[in-house]
C-alpha cells in the first residue's frame, strides 16, 4: 500500500483564504436570491451591487475518498438585507449523519442550526472558538460583525450538501437580525413550513450504507 503525504496549509487570516488550496468558490449577492426576507430591499442591493462578494470559500480536498477530509476558510463579507445579517446559503450534509468543525478566526459571527423537527440553534463563533456542528443539523453561519468573518471548516470527504432542504421549507426557522442595539437577536421566518413525520424519517436514513 502507498501512503500519501501530508499536506500543510496556512491560513491567511487577514485575507480569509488557505493558502495552497486545491479548489475556490466565491458567491456574490446576486447568487444569493430568495435567501433573505426583505426580497425588495435585496431586489435594491442587487440593483446597486450584484458583484458584490458576500462570501467565499477556499478549501484543500487531498482526495475524494470516503473517511478522508476536507477543510478549508470561509470567509464572510460584514453587511445586511434590510435587517438581516449577511448569511451562507446552508444546508444539512447529503449524508445527513456526517459532523463539521468551524474554527474561528477573526470577526464575529453565529453558527445557526436547525434540526429535522425544527429547533433551532445558535452558537456565537469568533477568534479562537470552536463550533461542532453534530450530525443530523442544518447550518447556516452568519456574519454579525461589522469585519470579515474568517472560519476555519473541517468535514468528511463524503458529506455532500443538500441545499435545497432549506428552499422545501421556505427557509430556515429563524432568521438572525440585528437587535438595533449593536448585536443580533433571533427571530421567527414567517414563511417557514415545518417537515412532515415523514419528511424527518427521510432525513434521518440519509446515512452511509454501513
Ligand atoms: O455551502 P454553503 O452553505 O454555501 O456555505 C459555505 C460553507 O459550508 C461549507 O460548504 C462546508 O460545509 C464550506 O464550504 C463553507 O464553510
Ligand atoms: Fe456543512
Amino acid at each position: 500500500m502507498t501512503i500519501r503525504e501530508p499536506i500543510t496549509c496556512e491560513v491567511d487570516v487577514p485575507d480569509g483564504r488557505l493558502l495552497n488550496s486545491s479548489g475556490a468558490y466565491i458567491k456574490k449577492l446576486a447568487d444569493l436570491e430568495g435567501l433573505y426576507a426583505d426580497s425588495q430591499a435585496f431586489a435594491e442591493h442587487v440593483a446597486r451591487e450584484a458583484g458584490r462578494i458576500v462570501y467565499d470559500v477556499t478549501e484543500q480536498r487531498p482526495t475524494t475518498e470516503a473517511g478522508d477530509l476536507i477543510f478549508g476558510v470561509t470567509r464572510m463579507s460584514p453587511g445586511k438585507i434590510g435587517n438581516e445579517f449577511f448569511i451562507t446559503r446552508g444546508h444539512i450534509h447529503a449524508r445527513a449523519d456526517r459532523p463539521e468543525i468551524y474554527y474561528g478566526q477573526s470577526g464575529r459571527g453565529v453558527m445557526l442550526m436547525e434540526s429535522p423537527d425544527g429547533e433551532t440553534r445558535t452558537v456565537e463563533i469568533s477568534a479562537h472558538t470552536i463550533c461542532y456542528v453534530p450530525p443530523y443539523w442544518i447550518h447556516r453561519s452568519v456574519n454579525v460583525g461589522d469585519d470579515d468573518l474568517v472560519m476555519v471548516f473541517v468535514y468528511p470527504t463524503d458529506a455532500g450538501q443538500d441545499y435545497d432542504i432549506i428552499a422545501r421549507s421556505g427557509g430556515m426557522r429563524t432568521r438572525i437580525v440585528d437587535d438595533g442595539k449593536g448585536g443580533w437577536t433571533e427571530v421567527e421566518n414567517t414563511d417557514y413550513r415545518p417537515r412532515s413525520q415523514e419528511q424527518i424519517s427521510h432525513i434521518f436514513q440519509l446515512t452511509a450504507a454501513r
